[in-house]
């Protein structure tokens, strides 16, 4: 069984109205038990209204989304699923609203009435994950951080309930490119460790290729296309309108290879492309 299955869910906004919107038509992917998925596309595709149903903020106007086989809409598996499912919006810096860091981070762990034990030891090791150091920061007013920093903060609040599944939207957005590959570097840590399963949407598929395991492409409330990095970009002639921008890496053997080079078009990384011109070299 599928850790998310979305089974030909339509989300419409303001269902019934004149200004009503089909944002999701006909939907339907899984994803597996410890997979990292990118969900990309163009500005207005749907991505955040997708991945606003797997905690079950957004109901399917027709269609189901399950996780681990539970109907998000079970009135009765809400708080199960709330534990189960860690949502990052986008911007989760502008909702740090205590005096400390280390009481932002315990919120989620002490409104699941965690024992005060409990709730440090998850502070400490949320903290972690995302590359803070514990003791120069818990003190901190979230205030007077980077913007980084508070992404950072934010994202360790999520982690600290210890959700099966983390899904976070646009985590990158607005980080330093040094700082961005960092937090990233963290996310595939806990999933590679802790066998956390990771969504993120993003708009700079070129940031996070190299590490995901799939790519869902959304088109104007459609999916466009669900598979690897490597797949999508072999492909990537025949998916208009998907606004993806190629990695540098990419764009580079596809310049060699019409300068008449054989070089394989399918790299994510740099390493994968001085190897490919080391060949060609010696060729
Ligand atoms: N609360 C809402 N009320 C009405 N329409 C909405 C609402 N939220 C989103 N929409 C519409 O649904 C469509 C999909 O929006 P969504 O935010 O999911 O797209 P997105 O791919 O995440 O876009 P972006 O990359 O710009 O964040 C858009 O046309 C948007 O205008």
């Amino acid at each position: 069984m599928s850790i998310i299955e979305f089974c030909s869910v339509d989300q419409i906004y303001h269902a019934g109205t004149s200004i009503q919107k089909k944002s999701l038509s006909a939907v339907s992917f899984n994803v597996e038990q410890g997979e990292m998925v990118a969900v990309v596309g163009a500005t207005g595709s749907g991505k955040s209204t997708l991945v606003q149903h797997i905690n079950g903020i957004l109901l399917p106007y027709k269609g189901q989304v399950l996780v681990k086989g539970v109907a998000t809409s079970e009135k009765k598996h809400r708080r199960s699923l709330w534990r189960m499912v860690g949502l990052v919006f986008q911007y989760p810096e502008n909702q740090l609203f205590e005096d400390t860091v280390y009481k932002d981070v315990a919120f989620g762990p002490r409104n699941l009435k965690l024992p005060n034990t409990e709730v440090d030891r998850r502070v400490r090791y949320a903290l972690k994950k995302v590359g803070l150091d514990y003791e120069f920061i818990k003190d901190e007013s979230p205030l007077n951080l980077s913007g980084g920093q508070k992404r950072r903060v934010a994202v360790a609040g999520v982690l600290a309930i210890e959700p099966e599944i983390l899904v976070l939207d646009e985590p990158t957005a607005g980080l330093e490119p040094r700082v961005a590959i960092d937090l990233l570097r963290h996310l595939k840590e806990l999933q590679l460790e802790n066998n956390t399963t990771v969504l993120i949407v993003t708009h700079n598929l070129k940031e996070v290729a190299s590490m995901v395991d799939r790519v869902l492409v959304l088109h104007q409330a459609k999916v466009l296309f669900s598979g690897t990095p490597r797949e999508l970009y072999s492909r990537y002639y025949n998916l208009p309108g998907s606004g993806l921008a190629l990695p540098p890496a990419l764009e580079l053997m596809l310049g060699l290879e019409k300068r008449g080079k054989k070089v394989r078009t399918d790299v994510l990384t740099i390493d994968e492309a001085v190897a490919e011109i080391l060949k060609a070299c010696k060729k």
